[in-house]
């Protein structure tokens, strides 16, 4: 029965199939020109159907990115895979500066904070020279050239900078068995480590969510952020902290008036007492929420420590390797302490104008900007004018603006933006200090808030913290460079992306990341 009604109705079931197909067809290729609305694009191949993202995202991957303007150009497509939309890379400087600058409004993001740097110096020197009397100790009564993990001591370093300065609290970051330092910077690295989550989303998620300190309502069971599952612990751990920092500072406020803050810890000169403090004495219309303050303090954590200590172990690598560098940048640093009477150490005009350790810092924060890239989505769509035109490779012609759609996600290469040829010339991804000795021969052509480089990114989500981190990277390293000398080991470093790049031992990977260094005492 069923074969011959089958065998009867087949010339129907062709004729509607063959109709049915001719539909699907058109709305596949319908659907397909909607969807890939960047197909003339020239852009890499995925190296798999989930599209992109196991590439943009892949800890190998510095490469992929680094070379993107030099293989596709100054924007690329990225292919979206079977489910998923095409993004955009853009490295290129006119599509920047309209994204991060003049059409910033339709790419949000946001959260900031005024910082007032040069009076933290203090409090910088007062955390490096814990820095260095534990160093001291460590190689002390040993040989010269003693092996020293230094990223230890730089995350410790920066963590408790960050800290103090940041927020006006101590994690007791150089006492080994601290537990609220390996808690807390547990919890960064468990939160932003692999994750690659743009650095403000984390306080955000950190706030919306309360935490079982008898101070809201319970976390919320499952914490989703971006598909993933947060973990728990980041959020029970942060949260009160910086909880319980604003509500002492309110405190202190109600009790004793904007003068009592210069009792509490770091002298109430941290960047987060001087916000709580404004924010007390504005206008009520003009006052930030709470939640503002909040997420503000969780940003000034997350966005300050794991970038600057990755910056600082870059650094001590290059001067391990290049001795010639280091005795150069070392006898600046005397000839400068040289003015000083004995034992005061240089202020932040002296640091800031030692003209080869400013070249060695903006160069390397060039070639080695730690942060990647950051990601954006447009609201609608925007017209973007182009430094760089694209090539169709469907058509040939040549576009100089281009229509990206609502809701694209655009990759701003900020590393690849930092090395590309076109921009910075021939040698763009060598190290060399030099090229910022001779500033007048550098024209910016990136909108890079940061001598025209994109590492810490421009516009209204410009990093906050920059002046902060190159003082504090200078201040470190005059203090290390003028204490200790440096060697390399015998094993190369490799660097990995994470929201920082990484340093792992060349065949070591397993021993996680880590920049031993040999560390000899100077004798003074
Ligand atoms: C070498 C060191 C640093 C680098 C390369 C760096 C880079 C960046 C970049 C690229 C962003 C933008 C992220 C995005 O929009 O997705 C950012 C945001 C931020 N950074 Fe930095 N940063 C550094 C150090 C610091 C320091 C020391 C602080 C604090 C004292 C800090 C505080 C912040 C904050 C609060 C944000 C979020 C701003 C916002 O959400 O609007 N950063 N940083």
């Amino acid at each position: 029965m069923s074969l011959s009604g089958a065998s009867a109705t087949t010339p129907l079931t062709v004729a509607l199939a063959g109709i049915v197909a001719t539909i699907a067809i058109s709305s596949f290729k319908r659907w397909t020109r909607t969807r890939k609305p960047y197909a003339f694009i020239p852009g890499p191949d995925p190296d798999s159907v989930a599209g992109y993202l196991l590439d943009l995202h892949n800890p190998d991957g510095l490469d992929w990115h680094y070379s993107m303007p030099e293989k596709y150009g100054h924007i690329a497509r990225l292919k979206g895979g079977l489910f998923m939309a095409d993004a955009l890379y853009i490295t290129d400087p006119a599509a920047l500066n309209s994204i991060l600058i003049k059409q910033q409004n339709w790419f949000p993001e946001s959260t900031e904070f005024a910082g007032r740097v040069s009076k933290l110096t203090p409090l910088f020197y007062e955390v490096t020279r814990q820095l260095q009397s534990k160093l001291t100790a460590a190689v002390a009564g040993k040989p010269p050239g003693q092996v020293v993990e230094m990223l230890d001591y730089l995350t410790r370093t920066t963590l408790e900078i960050v800290g103090t300065a940041g927020i006006g609290h101590t994690f007791n970051s150089f006492d080994d068995k601290s537990k609220t330092f390996e808690e807390f910077h547990g919890a960064i690295t468990t939160t932003i480590g692999r994750q690659a989550v743009p650095i403000s989303t984390i306080p955000r998620v950190v706030e919306e969510n309360e935490t079982p300190c008898g101070c809201g309502e319970p976390l919320h069971p499952s914490l989703h952020f971006s598909g993933r599952r947060w973990p728990r612990a980041a959020i029970y751990v942060m949260r009160p902290v910086y909880l319980m920092l604003y509500k002492a500072r309110q405190k202190v406020l109600e009790e004793g008036g904007s003068a009592a803050l210069a009792e509490t810890p770091a002298g109430g000169k941290d960047l987060m007492s001087s916000m709580i403090q404004a924010n007390w004495d504005a206008d009520e219309a003009d006052k930030m929420p709470d939640d503002v303050v909040l997420a503000n303090m969780g940003s000034i954590v997350h966005g300050g420590q794991e970038t600057t200590s990755s910056s600082l172990a870059r650094f001590l690598t290059i001067v391990a390797e290049d001795s010639d560098l280091q005795q150069k940048l070392r006898a600046e640093l005397q000839e400068a302490k040289a003015k000083k009477a004995p034992g005061e150490d240089l202020d932040y005009v002296e640091i800031e104008r030692l003209p080869l350790l400013d070249a060695v810092v903006r160069e390397m924060l060039r070639v080695y900007a730690p942060v990647t890239f950051v990601w954006r989505q447009t609201t609608k769509d925007v017209l973007v004018p182009l430094t760089y035109p694209i090539r169709s490779a469907t058509t040939g012609e040549e576009i100089k603006e281009l229509l990206i759609e609502q809701g694209t996600a655009v990759y701003l290469g900020l590393g690849a933006a930092n090395r590309s040829t076109a921009i910075w010339g021939p040698d763009a991804a060598e190290f060399k200090p030099e090229r910022w000795l001779n500033r007048t021969q550098l024209e910016a052509k990136l909108p890079g808030a940061y001598s025209g480089m994109m590492t810490f990114l421009s516009g209204a989500k410009v990093c906050p913290g920059r002046i902060f981190a190159i003082l504090e990277m200078k201040l470190i390293l005059s203090v290390l460079l003028l204490a200790f000398s440096f060697d390399p080991i015998s094993e190369p470093i490799d660097w990995q992306m994470g929201i920082a790049i990484e340093p792992r031992v060349h065949g070591r990977e397993k021993e996680g990341i880590q920049v031993p260094v040999c560390v000899t005492t100077l004798s003074v």
